[in-house]
């Protein structure tokens, strides 16, 4: 953390005082962020992809220079087709929100002494998305979602867009009367306050936009860009997947699943009770469906058979991983909820809050983190070890994690204060027993 230099009282109050301690390396990191994210994503493709040469090693660089140079460079990234149709599948997530029928579960209580209520109905709305994909192919075969993988490019652009215009919306709705600003994010500097998210909770009427972006239409959509590149491989392929395919789309897919029918469980994360809606967490409508999905578009154009044995060792990865990962945030999930129903041991803090001690928060303070680092490696698993790039989410997710973990434990610090260091010598180890 660095501190925040030049701070007023200006834009400050009571409920939304400055924010003095910088995340991220500050202004610097934050711009670095802003700009490398959505490069990186370009990267990815124009590093990855048949067009320009493939992913291993050597990529045709004099075609993506040639691409770069030529006016192919500005005009190959826009497209109105493709843009329209981010926009209508965008809409197709605002109002399956609205219409479908949900439970109302209230948040955790804010500074101000309110409680947000969010309507859950996130898994009705991936139902209704893949039973229209599945009168799709019922209908028309697998053709019509070929177009995905066509203008991939161009609706990485709708949708980077769409990321800057949501957050550049919330800032500047922020300084509405009244708001409720992020303690993180009311530092005074524009591209901090931006890249964090100035404003807590920002809402269009009882829609939360944070809650709503960082789960459904990037989550959602991840989903469906799968699908389309298992039915673009099979209008190659002659209506035939490969087994790496299948395996890829399947446990992603249920990753996507697990994460909209466990919908309520992100109320609780930092992320929505902490963090502002800037465009870091804005970025998560493209990074999920343009970054995570890299395997299945790889596969595409390298289909790789793996056989019977590999398919089961890689399975057997992902089972495990997604076992660590549900087990770990179902105990604590029933814990903060008040149930215990393994008796797990627990550490009851001065604050009166309590924390767990076994089970699996007894074997780290991140476990859930440890077993979605597995599903990641079972992801890229499929696609051989031909190139690295495949394993870049793998990376990627570790430094994000790693990082995730240092905030936290730093959040938790403040928190618990000299508990939190009596919970560090009980359970010593960050993520990774004996190794992290
Ligand atoms: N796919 C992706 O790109 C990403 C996935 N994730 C996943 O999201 C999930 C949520 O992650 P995240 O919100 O970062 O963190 P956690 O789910 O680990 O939650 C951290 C919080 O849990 C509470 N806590 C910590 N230790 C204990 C304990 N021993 N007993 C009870 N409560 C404890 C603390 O809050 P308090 O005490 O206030 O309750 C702490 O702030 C994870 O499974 C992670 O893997 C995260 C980022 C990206
Ligand atoms: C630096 C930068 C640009 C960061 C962007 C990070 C975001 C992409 C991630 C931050 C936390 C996330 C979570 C999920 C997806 C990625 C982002 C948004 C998540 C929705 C994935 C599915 C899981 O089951 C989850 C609900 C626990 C998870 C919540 C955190």
């Amino acid at each position: 953390m660095t501190s925040a230099e030049g701070k007023t009282t200006a834009g400050s109050s009571e409920l939304n005082p400055r924010t003095t301690q910088y995340e991220f390396l500050g202004p610097p990191g934050a711009l670095a962020i802003c700009i490398g994210t959505p490069v990186v994503m370009y990267a990815m493709y124009f590093g990855c992809s048949e067009e320009y040469g493939g992913c291993s090693p050597p990529v045709d660089w004099a075609a993506v220079a040639g691409a770069l140079t030529s006016w192919r460079w500005w005009r190959g990234l826009w497209d109105t087709q493709a843009a329209s149709l981010y926009l209508a599948y965008y809409g197709f997530v605002v109002v399956s929100w609205y219409l479908l029928p949900g439970k109302f579960v209230q948040g955790l209580p804010m500074r101000n002494g309110q409680v947000k209520t969010y309507k859950v109905n996130a898994f009705a709305s991936m139902l209704l998305l893949f039973g229209i994909v599945a009168g799709v192919l019922w209908r028309h075969g697998p053709q019509p979602f070929t177009i995905i993988y066509e203008k991939w490019v161009e609706l990485l652009t709708a949708s980077t867009l769409m990321s800057f215009a949501l957050a550049l919306g919330c800032y500047l709705a922020s300084f509405r009367d009244g708001a409720l600003l992020a303690l993180g994010g009311n530092s005074g500097n524009f591209i901090y306050d931006f890249f964090i998210g100035r404003e807590l909770n920002p809402s269009i009427g009882s829609l939360d936009l944070k809650s709503f972006n960082e789960l459904r239409p990037g989550l959602m959509l991840w989903a469906l860009v799968d699908i389309a590149m298992a039915c673009t491989q099979a209008v190659r392929r002659g209506g035939h997947i490969t087994d790496s395919m299948w395996l890829v789309v399947l446990f992603q897919c249920w990753y996507v699943a697990d994460a909209l029918y466990n919908e309520s469980a992100v109320f609780t994360t930092m992320d929505i009770t902490s963090d502002g809606f800037g465009f870091m967490l804005a970025l998560a409508i493209t990074i999920e469906p343009f970054l995570y999905s890299l395997q299945a578009r790889y596969l595409v154009f390298n289909p790789i058979e793996l056989g019977p044995v590999y398919t089961a060792m890689i399975l057997a990865v992902n089972l495990l991983g997604y076992y660590i990962f549900r087990a770990a945030n179902g105990e604590k999930n029933d814990f903060r909820n008040g149930r215990n129903p393994k008796n797990l041991q627990y550490l009851t803090t001065e604050s009166g809050r309590k924390l767990l001690t076994s089970g699996w928060w007894g074997r780290s303070r991140h476990p859930n983190y440890m077993g979605d680092l597995l599903m990641a490696l079972a992801w890229s698993l499929p696609t051989g070890f031909n190139t690295p790039l495949t394993y870049f989410y793998v990376i990627y997710f570790t430094i994000l994690l790693v990082h995730r973990q240092q905030r936290d434990d730093e959040a938790c610090r403040q928190k618990y204060g000299k508990d939190w260091e009596k919970y560090k010598s009980i359970v010593p180890w960050r993520i990774l027993p004996y190794l992290y």
